[in-house]
């Protein structure tokens, strides 16, 4: 069984109060994207550019402020809404936050079968789940999660999405907790159950090398709108947008993220987008920008496939 999520025109708007002001700020821009069986689609950008505010719509634990997220079946039917947390699973960049420290291994993943009715036979079921993430049931059921590494951790956090019977998988910086010596293994084990098993896979990283091997194509996204969008060698080995060059040639910054966290700022120091700008998001950081810049702009396609937010690009490439 196979399952598909297309994402219209998404928007997120939050209102920010500073003082005796308010602000109303938009997250997310007109996101538009489909996430197909047997795929791999990267949302890449910095910390605060509103990819898991995204993440977040897809899993409704958030409403979206306008557009829609519908997911279908094979058949081609929209699937009702009472199914569609079964269909559609997240996984989250902190594995130990996401499992119960008083639990088994076991415990944890028995409780989504049972709720959603899905097997007779829950040891069973429990050791083919296991089977499936590559841990061997008859070492891991029975402990408990600070008895497992960090990477088995996320193997039994992506074996517990998987439970209920998941079609799409949200991956919100899945290995970033990871030390670099495992994070292969749990993104290849991702690829695996996508490429197998007929997955529809959101990859959401800010790591460019890893979002061009895992996936299949690459979306932009920058201060909350999709600034670039093609097949992810295209999009890493021939960018078009100044701000995914300016990504692709930039080494990475560890501390931006907590800075960002603690100040509500990208990256960059910028706030999100107020809803009134409707000029291009990165023409105060670019170094091409010009007055046009500040008007709405278009997505151009600059390549089969390949489209970048930019009036560099509105003639073609
Ligand atoms: N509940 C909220 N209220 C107000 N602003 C919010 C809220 N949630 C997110 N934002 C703002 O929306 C923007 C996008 O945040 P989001 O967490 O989606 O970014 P992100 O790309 O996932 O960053 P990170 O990689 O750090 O998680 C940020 O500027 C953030 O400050």
């Amino acid at each position: 069984m196979t399952s598909t999520i297309e994402v219209r025109d998404l928007v997120k708007d939050y209102t920010i109060r500073s003082g005796l002001s308010r602000a109303r700020l938009r997250a997310v821009d007109d996101v538009t994207f489909t996430l197909t069986p047997g795929r791999t689609l990267a949302l890449v950008g910095e910390s605060g550019s509103g990819k898991s505010t995204i993440a977040r719509m897809i899993a409704r634990l958030e409403r979206p402020s306008s557009g829609s997220i519908t997911l279908t079946g094979a058949d081609g039917e929209r699937v009702p809404d009472r199914r569609y947390r079964n269909h559609v699973q997240m996984v989250f960049q902190d594995p130990f936050a996401s499992l119960n420290p008083f639990h088994t291994i076991e415990h944890h993943l028995a409780r989504p079968l049972r709720l959603h009715g899905r097997a007779s036979d829950i040891r069973a079921e429990v050791a083919r789940l296991l089977e499936r993430v590559n841990l061997p049931a008859a070492e891991i059921a029975h402990r408990r999660p600070h008895e497992l590494s960090g990477g088995q951790r996320q193997r039994v956090a992506i074996a517990r999405a998987l439970a209920p019977g998941a079609r799409v998988v949200v991956a919100d910086e899945p290995v970033s907790m990871l030390d670099v010596s495992i994070r292969l293994g749990v993104l290849t084990l991702l690829n695996r159950l996508q490429r197998e098993e007929g997955l529809a896979i959101l990859y959401i990283t800010h790591d460019l090398a890893t979002a061009r091997h895992f996936s299949d194509d690459i979306m932009v996204l920058y201060r909350g709108r999709v600034v670039e969008r093609g097949p992810a060698d295209e999009v890493i080995l021939r960018p078009k947008h100044p701000y995914t060059r300016l990504l692709a040639a930039a080494a990475p910054d560890p501390d931006a993220r907590g800075r960002s966290l603690e100040s509500g700022l990208d990256v960059a120091g910028n706030p999100p987008v107020r809803v009134d700008d409707p000029g291009c998001t990165f023409r105060d950081r670019c170094p091409m920008a010009t007055r046009v810049c500040a008007q709405p702009v278009a997505d151009h396609r600059v390549a089969d496939d390949h489209y970048a937010k930019c009036w560099m690009y509105v003639d073609g490439t």
